[in-house]
């Protein structure tokens, strides 16, 4: 047995000659150096001992490995640790491993992903349980597979296969992995111990076949065939990451081990996980994936040790848009959902929306029709509230009227039981309005979805300043299984998301009033990484919802809005956007956008109404300075919302950003973003828009502190305060 700090191996030998290597990291066994240099005396004590005539690796608490221990990256990128080239991948896994006179056999339960499937994959064979996952997640993370599955994977799966694997970051289940001839074979948790060590013994006694996946051939396409497919990938990868660099690397890595033979391919994989590892894409992507699992940890409320409460039934008031897209996702994580209506047309109608979210799972292939008529099974329409007293949490959904959102919740407080959860998805009424006819303060909380709610993986939950510990902790609960990334935020109109998003597109429209081409900004916003820009957006959500909604931060926030004109005339002329076809784009039939010629008479009716001048400066506005003029005051609007209290840590508007907006992850999202550029530099350039363009762009108190001392804004302000 061999010991680490960060995990272990342990090697356990049985009379039946087999020694079983467990991996020991918890909580998924992840493979840090310690892990490594403990797997790699096991091995050795393995096959230095007589009585081990074959080896199984596994992991511990039925997890094989969740891969490479990502906290190690931030000590590579601090320099801290500096690992030899090679070492794991060629020098260990495939010289030690692979390479032992002795055959080895993984079995895996739970998990195998990166590294961890890379361990696998230089055993001799694999077997696994049904629910496993398989995969090699690495791109997600800025970086490649490291430790030899750019060349193992591909030859066990197919080029083809492989690399899809590779550049989607998906895993794939145990049986489909099995077909695919990733592993050999599929058995229960119970009989995967026992199934792996007779096949090993097996490969000894030449049973089953020894085979070192890094030669395999049989599935590799014909050298022309290989550089078709190679070709391919490529043309696909640039247009869904134009920016990103490492998964054309990864391309590059692949075909290296194809033309020149996979040792080679190992050398240039090490040479460019090490150049990779060290971007500013893995840097920020591994800033994310900390941060997503950082949101569920709310000082004050998770560190009390409270226990969620089991929430056996859902009640939903509404069944519009949101209304039915909250179901959705309930029932798609098996929650019985009661839907509530005002009448049987509506009520039908909603019961129909959700009908069509989920036939729509099966045209794609991703439900079967037995799953459908399930999941459906666990909705049930009613038109009263009868039914409501044995739910556990009402998700009220209807349109934002204040008083009947009162009388809705004074009715709720009477029919459900007193400890069921009474949750309002408003996006701008205040919850302490829409509680101030009840006594039940304390269990009255915000579950702002976005829209599409069924497919939007950001959840806010809002608390008040009475909701209680426990219904936060019981939403943080039920926002992970209905497999929503959960941010906690305090009580203030457009709580996170939607006070990000207001600065967003008033900046905009700011701009294209002072002489900044509409599409121009949009093609800037695209190549910046957002899914679409702040015009197209604006006709996709239509602008009756974006005039409703700005007008909720025109009474908030009267000091920093910029009162723009040109939506407005747009709707007088009956343009609402995508659904009239058009808005700031015109659309065909098949709802594709064009730029249209009319909008400038928009412009500038709105510039003359308004006494606005194009400013000579802004027309030719490179992209670089259209991107700071558009998201700085994004970052302004970001620095409030930590700086009030609202969002309780900078990461947690990261996550905000990149969920609810569309932020690139690949930037690590808006505070980090921002202090990569830095305070002091976003303030200066705002000071002197705000002389320009006026108040809409003035820095706020806390950008204006830090910037002064040159603080980055995500440092906490307990670690701040002594510096200011
Ligand atoms: C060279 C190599 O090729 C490079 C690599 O291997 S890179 C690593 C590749 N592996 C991955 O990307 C997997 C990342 N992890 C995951 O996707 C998910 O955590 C998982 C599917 C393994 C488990 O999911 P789930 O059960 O929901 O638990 P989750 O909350 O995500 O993680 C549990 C804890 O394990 C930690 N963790 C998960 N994977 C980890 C890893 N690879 N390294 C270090 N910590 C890890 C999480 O940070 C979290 O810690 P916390 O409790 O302190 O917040």
């Amino acid at each position: 047995m061999s010991r680490g700090t960060l995990g272990l191996t342990v090697l356990e030998v049985g009379a039946d000659g087999v020694g079983v290597i467990t991996i020991i990291h918890p909580p998924v066994n992840s493979l840090s150096f310690d892990v490594f240099n403990s797997l790699k005396e096991s091995f050795e004590e393995a096959l230095r001992r007589d009585d081990v005539k074959a080896i199984v690796v596994t992991g511990a608490n039925g997890r094989f490995s969740g891969g490479f221990d990502i906290s190690v990256f931030g000590k590579i990128q601090g320099g801290t640790v500096r690992p030899k080239r090679g070492y794991v991948a060629i020098e260990m896994l495939t010289d030690t491993l692979e390479a032992a006179r002795k055959p080895s056999v993984a079995a895996i339960d739970g998990l195998a992903l990166g590294g961890g499937l890379e361990v696998a994959m230089v055993c001799h064979a694999r077997i696994s349980t049904p629910n496993a996952q398989l995969g090699q997640p690495e791109l997600q993370l800025g970086v490649i597979p490291g430790f030899g599955g750019t060349q193992r994977l591909p030859r066990l799966v197919g080029l083809t296969k492989g690399l899809e694997m590779i550049l989607t970051s998906k895993p794939v289940k145990g049986e489909e992995a099995c077909s695919l001839g990733l592993v050999d074979a599929v058995v229960s948790s119970n009989e995967l111990l026992n199934t792996a060590r007779q096949w090993a013994l097996d490969i000894l006694e030449g049973r089953r076949p020894w085979v070192a996946s890094l030669y395999k051939t049989d599935k590799i396409e014909p050298l022309g065939e290989a550089r078709e497919i190679f070709n391919f990938a490529r043309s696909q990868t640039k247009k869904r990451a134009p920016d990103l660099e490492h998964p054309l690397v990864c391309i590059d890595v692949i075909e290296e081990g194809i033309v020149s033979g996979p040792r080679a391919g190992l050398w240039k994989e090490a040479e460019a996980f090490e150049h990779l590892v060290l971007s500013d894409t893995a840097k920020s992507l591994i800033h994310v994936f900390y941060a997503q699992r950082g949101t569920s940890k709310v000082p004050g409320v998770t560190d009390r040790g409270l226990v969620p409460r089991r929430v056996k039934k859902v009640a939903i008031l509404g069944g519009g848009l949101m209304g039915s897209g909250i179901a959705t996702a309930l029932v798609l994580s098996n929650y019985p959902v009661i839907l509530k209506e005002v009448n049987e047309k509506f009520l039908d109608a909603g019961v129909n929306r959700v009908k069509a979210n989920l036939q729509s799972r099966v045209r794609k292939g991703q439900m079967t029709q037995e799953k459908f008529e399930k999941t459906l099974s666990l909705l049930k329409g009613v038109l009263d509230y009868e039914s409501f007293r044995d739910v556990d949490l009402v998700i009220e959904a209807v349109i934002e009227n204040v008083s009947l959102k009162q009388q809705i919740f004074a009715d709720l407080e009477k029919y459900c039981a007193p400890h069921c959860i009474l949750a309002s998805n408003t996006s701008t009424i205040d919850l302490n309005l829409i509680g101030e006819r009840t006594r039940s303060q304390d269990r009255i909380v915000g579950a702002h979805f976005f829209s599409p709610a069924h497919v939007m993986p950001l959840l806010e939950i809002v608390r008040t300043k009475q909701t209680s510990p426990q219904v936060i902790v019981d939403l943080l609960d039920i926002g992970k299984k209905i497999k929503k990334t959960p941010v906690v935020v305090g009580n203030c109109t457009g709580f996170a998301v939607n006070r990000m998003f207001f600065p967003y597109t008033q900046a905009a429209l700011l701009l294209v009033e002072h002489g900044v081409d509409v599409y121009q900004i949009d093609r800037a916003v695209v190549k910046f990484g957002m899914p679409m820009g702040p015009f197209r957006l604006c006709d996709l959500v239509g602008f009756g919802v974006a005039a409703a909604t700005g007008m909720q931060f025109i009474e908030n926030f009267p000091e920093r809005t910029y009162k723009s004109l040109i939506i407005p005339l747009m709707q007088e002329d009956k343009r609402a956007g995508e659904t009239t076809r058009k808005g700031f784009y015109v659309y065909d039939d098949k709802r594709k956008a064009r730029p249209d010629p009319e909008l400038k008479n928009y412009i500038e009716k709105a510039r003359s109404i308004s006494g606005v001048n194009i400013d000579p400066k802004l027309v030719k506005l490179p992209m670089k300075d259209i991107i700071e003029m558009v998201f700085f005051p994004v970052v302004n609007e970001a620095c409030r919302v930590l700086d009030e209290g609202i969002a309780v840590k900078a990461a947690d508007l990261d996550i905000s950003a990149i969920m609810g907006m569309g932020f690139p992850p690949y930037r690590g999202g808006i505070m980090f973003w921002a202090d990569s550029l830095g305070s002091k530099y976003i303030y200066s350039r705002l000071e002197e828009w705000s002389k320009s363009y006026g108040e809409f762009f003035k820095p706020c108190s806390y950008l204006a502190a830090r910037a002064a001392k040159d603080i980055p804004l995500s440092v906490p302000m307990e670690l701040v305060k002594s510096r200011l």
